[in-house]
This record gives C-alpha cells, structure tokens and sequence, in this order.
C-alpha cells in the first residue's frame, strides 16, 4: 500500500485531520512526521500541512525552510515524488524556491477566515488530475499571509479565486510546478474532505483531491 507521509514542524496544527483524510478518503497507509526526521525514499507521497511551524516568526513559512527538512524536499522534488503544501506548507514550499512566487500578508492586513470558490485550471498530476478543466468548488481559506504575488501569471495546473479574499495576483488561490507533481494551495482540502465538513449547499471541495490521490497512489504514480 503506497504511504504518505504528513511532516510536521513545531507550530504546525493541521496533521491530524490531513492524517484522517489520506486514510479515510485516499484510503492510503498515512503517518505523521517529525520534519528533521524526513527521508524522501521512505514515501510515495509528502504533504506538507497548515499552521504556523515557528510561529510563523520573520515570514510565515521561512523558518521552516532553515530545517534539514529542505534538502529532503528538494532531493524529494528532484526524484518525482508528489508533493503537497497546504497553507502554511504552501509557504513553506514558495519560502524554499520549490514553487514560484511569494506570499504576501493579505490585502486587508486581517486573518481571512472563510469558504470560497476556487476554479480549477488545467488539473494534472497526482493531486489534482480528478477534477474537471474549470470546475468550481468550495473549500475554506484560513490565513493571514496569503496573497500570492509573482512576476509571472503561473502556467500549468492551478487554483483561482472566483472571489478573492486577499488581494492574490491573477486570483491565485494554488500553483503548481513539473505538471502538478507538487501542488501548493492556500485553501484547506482537507477541511473539505468528507460531506459532513461542507455548510448546506456547498460541496466539499477537497473530497476529490483526496480520492484521487489514492487512485493515482494506488495505480503506480
Ligand atoms: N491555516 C494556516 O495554515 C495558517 C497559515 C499561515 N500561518 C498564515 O496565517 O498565513
């Protein structure tokens, strides 16, 4: 059974239900991991979770990037492994160059804490290739520092705001490198992972992400 391992660095406070959602929905072995204790070769797949890892002291996801935890990653990323960073993993991934652009305090200067709909673009890869070209979901958003900024509109697989709630350059919600083998995402997917979790009316967003990624694990990816 593929594994999946959910790294964990002090601050860090969304393993858990990222762990029930990689066993329940992706039905893959799953384990959380102490970052300086990381070796890419032990895993099929990484997902780097929310919180605040360091307090998110200096920049949210900078201090992260210092851990010997970085190397892995890169080796990780290198080898074809599938990476995942959610929130405060997506600035962890931007912090350590793995994905393009930063991430910037959002527009208002305020923690935005809601459901919104995210359109997806070009899914591809492991992680996204189960939703439709354009499709829209709910998933909720829970950040400080979430405006993404860069100098070029991302290509490839991606996640747009259909409202932005911080300010992100081209609706940037998610982007993605290497044909979406690694995936960063403000959003929380696994927020959004089992019906139970979603307000009446709104599907939740990340039940898809999460039933793929065992399919894929599961056919060799
Ligand atoms: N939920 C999270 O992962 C929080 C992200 C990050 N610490 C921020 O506030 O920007």
């Amino acid at each position: 059974m593929p594994r999946v391992a959910i790294v964990k660095f002090p601050g860090t406070n969304c393993e858990r239900e990222t762990l029930e959602a990689v066993r329940r929905v992706a039905r893959l072995d799953a384990l959380i991991v102490r970052h300086d204790e990381f070796d890419w070769r032990a895993w099929d797949a990484l997902i780097i979770p929310g919180g605040f890892s360091y307090g998110d002291y200096v920049r949210a996801g900078v201090m992260a990037t210092w851990s010997k935890f970085s190397e892995a990653l890169r080796e990780g990323v290198e080898n074809g492994l599938p990476v995942l960073g959610i929130c405060n993993g997506f600035q962890v991934l931007t912090e350590a160059g793995v994905l393009p652009g930063v991430l910037l305090p959002n527009e208002c200067g305020c923690f935005v804490a809601r459901w919104v709909r995210l359109r997806i673009a070009e899914p591809k890869g492991p992680w996204l290739g189960g939703y439709e070209d354009g499709e829209i979901v709910w998933m909720p958003v829970a950040h400080g520092e979430g405006r993404w900024w860069g100098l070029e509109e991302p290509r490839g697989p991606s996640l747009r705001y259909v409202d932005n709630p911080n300010g992100s350059r081209w609706d940037i919600a998610g982007v993605s490198v290497r044909d979406g083998q690694v995936v960063g995402m403000m959003p929380h997917p696994e927020r959004a992972a089992f019906p139970w979790q979603a307000p009446a009316g709104r599907n939740p967003g990340g039940l898809k992400l999460f039933e793929w990624l065992g399919k894929a694990l599961r056919a060799g990816w």
